[in-house]
């Protein structure tokens, strides 16, 4: 029987980052991930156009596997796509550059294969298709992409490159990058960032609960905020 499809830890981990560093980064906020990536001086968060479509479980978080894709005539199966579903490390997050095609770059099989890896989600800048299926058959698969619509990949888009750098909702998403998805949207933390941007992520929320607690005891959120001097 093949390993792929066993549910022990360690077939959950990723090859990038230890189950526990996924982990505490389940726990925090796109918000707060998109201002800590700010203060290291980079841009983190995707455009909001790149939003759920179908939520999974809980926050996304994963390394991720890259795939860009341009317009095409022929009808082509989208061979680099198949292959980062097909051979990703468990727990990956396959982000699909299509150009901002109105295109599904994703569907109801490729959802399929993706779980039967055990895969965490994917980030599309294109459109998925067969919402309903993913969402009723697959519940704990993630979808972020610009759009929902029923045209097919076939015959308008063909896959170049496989774990090359890509742009997804304008920002540069290499492989092994750290994914981090919830309703708010996309946040992209650069790999070599991570621990950096873990920390400054748990300050900032810190700080935010403590700031909650102010405006709530003091009845006015200008009080409230006074000790931080922001918001
Ligand atoms: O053909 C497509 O665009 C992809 C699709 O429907 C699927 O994966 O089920
Ligand atoms: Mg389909």
């Amino acid at each position: 029987m093949s390993d792929t499809t066993s549910s022990d830890a360690s077939s959950r981990e990723s090859a990038h980052y230890p189950e526990d560093v996924l982990e505490a980064f389940r726990s925090i906020t796109t918000a707060s991930l998109a201002d800590a990536v700010e203060q290291h001086g980079r841009r983190g968060y995707l455009t909001g156009a790149v939003h759920q479509v179908a939520p999974g479980t809980g926050t996304l978080v994963g390394p991720a596997v890259t795939v860009r894709e341009i317009p095409a005539d022929e009808s082509l199966p989208p061979e680099h796509a198949l292959q980062a579903i097909d051979e990703a490390t468990a727990g990956s997050i396959v982000c699909i550059d299509a150009g901002g095609a109105d295109v599904a770059v994703w569907g109801g099989l490729m959802t399929a294969g993706a779980v039967a890896r055990q895969l965490a989600g994917c980030v599309l800048d294109g459109g998925v298709r067969d919402v309903t299926e993913i969402t009723r058959d697959f519940p704990g698969f993630a979808v972020y992409a610009r759009t929902a619509v029923p045209a097919t990949t076939l015959g308008r888009m063909r896959t170049v490159s496989l774990n090359e750098p890509v742009v997804v909702g304008s920002v540069d998403i290499r492989p092994g990058d750290l994914i981090v998805a919830d309703r708010d949207g996309v946040v992209r933390v650069p790999a070599d960032l991570v621990d950096a941007v873990r920390r400054t992520a748990e300050e900032i929320e810190e700080r935010e609960k403590e700031q909650t607690r102010l405006i709530l005891d003091s009845g006015s959120l200008r009080a409230g905020l006074a000790r931080y001097h922001r918001i």
